[in-house]
């Protein structure tokens, strides 16, 4: 009898999902990209099970430990050279796979989330997949690429709900705005970044792992929760 470990299976996030011709991809006024259905409808509730059932609000470090095995396994995917290079590619990177990565974690957002903001210059690109089944009918907790950092109306492309299989990223750029209409609750989002350097990697563990003592501890704490820098 033969049987197929899981890694040697075709992988049900490939670099492939983002080159579909439905795929939202701009270089003006800063390079980003939004893909739609990239992940398997048959997989949505394995994936919201084995989202890890974090206490604080806002991103938290990855921790392999607190998740299933599809969310590990999603992580696998986002993070693999091919699919970074795929994404590089439509961002306008090269070789987008040599930088290292930072992963983090949203299960719920509190209101004081989402200010416009472009990201600190630690990061080369982010990406943002998206797991909620629906969104209500609102704007609230919705992710806007904007044209400037102070008015949320001046939308580049209509706003992106945080759904299921939506996957949102940008080229880190100073004028790559963004940010949502404030939003309480469950919002379930998995976000890789791609940083300059190793060391950048280890310093937001650090602040990273300190926010989550601080939430587990407290309920609160991590500044806006945006992982800004
Ligand atoms: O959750 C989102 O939609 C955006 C989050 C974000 O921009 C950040 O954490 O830097
Ligand atoms: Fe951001």
């Amino acid at each position: 009898m033969t049987t197929v470990a899981t890694s040697d299976a075709a992988p049900w996030l490939a670099a492939s999902a983002l080159q579909k011709d439905t795929t939202l991809v701009r270089s003006d006024p800063f390079s980003f990209l939004v893909a739609k259905n990239v992940l398997p409808a048959h997989l949505m509730q394995d994936l919201q099970e084995h989202f890890p059932r974090l206490k604080g609000a806002g991103y938290l470090p990855y921790e392999k430990e607190q998740c299933g095995e599809k969310i590990n396994q999603l992580i696998e995917y986002m993070t693999a050279p091919d699919f970074a290079n795929a994404l590089g590619q439509q961002l306008g990177i090269d070789n987008l796979a040599q930088y290292p990565t930072f992963i983090s974690i949203s299960r719920s957002l509190k209101k004081r989330h989402g200010n416009i903001h472009t990201d600190g210059q630690s990061k080369i690109a982010t990406a943002l997949l998206y797991l909620n089944s629906d969104w209500p009918a609102t704007s609230d907790g919705c992710l806007r690429f904007l044209n400037r950092i102070d008015d949320f109306e001046d939308t580049v492309v209509p706003e992106i709900r945080p759904e299921y299989g939506t996957l949102a990223a940008f080229k880190r750029a100073d004028n790559s705005f963004h940010g949502h209409l404030p939003f309480a609750g469950e919002r379930l989002v998995i976000q890789v970044a791609w940083l300059v350097s190793a060391k950048d990697k280890a310093r937001k563990a650090k602040r990273g792992r300190f926010a989550q003592k601080l939430k587990s501890l407290f309920g609160w704490g991590g500044g806006s929760g945006a992982t800004a820098n």
